[in-house]
């Protein structure tokens, strides 16, 4: 049975899903060292944002299939290590985002009526109302920066309280922002005209320290700024230092550089600077909900199924995932196939996405070919995770193309591998939507289910060529199951594709080739 480590509170709906296929063990808090040294039993690890899972603990999961994050972001996982070692690490894209929507909001509402301090002064027996005037936030301007999943629904409610919206995003169009009732504009304008600004981006190089000393200067002496994205997003210092000085009227925050937050000038501020210990998808709705997500596609991948929100699978979500299955299969049977024609070392492979596969949709296709393609060379090492990288590792050199016009079957799918010793080509479809045919193998066209063990010959198309070699192969005990020629003319040059029960025996190859009019055969397994 396989065995699953949770090193991070997750709701037990998750753990519940776990436990259908696996030995759940739930041990949270674990330092570094004591996870490095247990990580090598288990072949799933489900997390939240507490546990770092670096490049050590990575290389020490030797048996890890799958990393789950139990959340959004996957910063604290070390992906490229985990794609190189072919290990697929998966999120739950929209579990909190209602929850992380909804603490921005509070956290900007709470900001404006000091709630927190308020609170405080109360429960410490005062009754001091002169302290905790607010603002209101009917007809201010908040300035949204990511108007993705969590940024739209801010954007949804504050427009509902009434707040004029303006968002800064190079990912979406105006068009977009329109719907959802925003004005697009530059960041330095947002930061001039907003009262209210809100993060909602992930941190990655060009948003770390977005806000820092230069452009809190920009902003409004009466400005909010809410960041419950991700810690670095802010420069704290900085921030801490402008709030002091009145240079903006305060900061509510979920997320820090360092977490927990050690000794910070943040903690040293009043009632105009909001701390909270990363809340954001701290509900119960939404605690559920990861868990739930993610634990089932530690489950589908833990019995050998694909996963739905993979982050390093380009282009596999759920809707693509589903309609292309039947199509991966055939993508990597097709790889496994020209591979073992074309022998040697593979230099090249050419791919193209023919009649209704002709679509950007397609993508994930040309990785199932890699990872048919490297099948025999890496076995079970090779997946959809890091089939491009070992491929590129490889000096293999990819080339997609797309002909739409393609119409013999509905969509099918043409490899051509060139390598060391040649050039090979097989093009496949399925038929009835689901079984996997060999329509054409180097130019010539065939008819055929491919079977496990298969022998292909070139040959000249001529009397006594069938029978030849069925007697050959009846002489070494190999059973044929099945046969078919493709030929382009008649008695020009043709293609023989047989099924055979067993492999074939050592040494037959070499005398299948000596059968006059045969010039080359191969053998397969698939
Ligand atoms: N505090 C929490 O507990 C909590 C909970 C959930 C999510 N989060 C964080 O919230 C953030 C947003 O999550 P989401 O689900 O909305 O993500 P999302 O991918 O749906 O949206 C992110 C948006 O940011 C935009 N973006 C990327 N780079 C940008 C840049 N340089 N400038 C401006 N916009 C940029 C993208 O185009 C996208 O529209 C993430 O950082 C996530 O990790 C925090
Ligand atoms: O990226 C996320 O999903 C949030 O930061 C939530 O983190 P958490 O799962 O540790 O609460």
């Amino acid at each position: 049975m396989s065995k699953v480590l949770v090193s991070d509170p997750i709701d037990q709906a998750g753990i519940d899903i776990l436990s259908q296929v696996a030995t759940v063990d739930v041990k949270t808090g674990l330092k570094p060292d004591r996870l490095k040294e247990i990580i090598g039993e288990y072949d799933a690890l489900m997390i939240r944002s507490g546990t770092r899972v670096t490049q050590e603990i990575i290389e020490a999961g030797t048996q890890l299939k799958i990393i789950g994050r139990a959340g959004v972001g996957v910063d604290n996982v070390d992906v490229p290590t985990a794609t190189r070692r072919g290990i697929v690490v998966v999120n739950s894209p929209e579990g909190n985002t209602i929850a992380a929507a909804e603490h921005a909001l509070a956290m900007m509402l709470a900001l404006s009526r000091h709630i927190p301090d308020a609170n405080a002064s109360v429960k410490r027996g005062a009754w001091d109302r002169n302290s905790f005037i607010g603002a209101e936030v009917y007809k201010k301007t908040l300035g949204i920066v990511g108007l993705g999943k969590i940024g739209s629904h801010v954007a949804a409610v504050a427009k509902a309280m009434g707040m004029k919206l303006l968002a800064y995003d190079p990912f979406i169009s105006t068009e977009r922002a329109e719907q959802i009732g925003c004005q697009l504009v530059d960041l330095d304008l947002l930061f001039q005209q907003a009262d209210y600004i809100t993060l909602h981006i992930p941190k990655t190089p060009e948003t770390t320290h977005l806000i820092n000393a230069v452009t809190l200067a920009k902003m409004k002496p009466n400005a909010r700024i809410i960041n419950c994205a991700r810690g670095g997003i802010i420069e704290e210092t900085a921030l801490a230092a402008a709030v002091k000085a009145g240079k903006i009227a305060g900061a509510a925050l979920d997320v820090f550089e360092s977490e927990p937050l050690g000794e910070s000038d943040l903690r040293s501020l009043g009632k105009e600077m909001i701390l909270t210990p990363h809340l954001g998808a701290s509900t119960t709705e939404a605690q559920v909900n990861v868990a739930i997500d993610v634990a089932e596609q530690i489950r589908d991948v833990l019995l050998g199924l694909p996963a739905r929100s993979a982050v390093n699978i380009p282009g596999l979500g759920p809707d693509v995932l589903e309609e292309l299955k039947p199509y991966m299969q055939l993508a990597e049977t097709l790889g496994n196939l020209v591979g073992q024609l074309a022998g040697g070392r593979v230099e090249l492979l050419n791919v193209r996405l023919q009649g209704e596969l002709a679509t950007n949709k397609s993508q994930p296709l040309v990785v199932a070919s890699l990872k048919g393609l490297l099948y025999q060379a890496l076995r079970e090492r090779v997946n959809y995770v890091n089939a491009s990288i070992e491929a590129k590792e490889r000096g293999i050199r990819v080339i997609e193309t797309r002909d739409a016009s393609a119409r013999d079957y509905a969509g099918s799918l043409h490899l051509e591998a060139t390598g060391t010793l040649g050039t090979h080509s097989v093009t496949g479809a399925l038929l009835g939507d689901k079984e996997i045919h060999l329509t054409d193998v180097d130019g010539f066209p065939i008819n055929v289910p491919p079977s496990k063990y298969m022998l292909f010959t070139l040959h000249r198309d001529m009397p006594g060529i069938i029978g030849k070699l069925g007697s050959l192969l009846g002489s070494f005990n190999v059973n044929i199951a099945s046969m078919q020629v493709g030929r382009k003319i008649v008695r020009g040059d043709a293609v023989m594709a047989l099924s055979i029960d067993d492999p074939l025996p050592d040494g037959i190859l070499a005398e299948i080739t000596k059968v006059p009019g045969i010039r080359d055969a191969f053998t397969v397994t698939l």
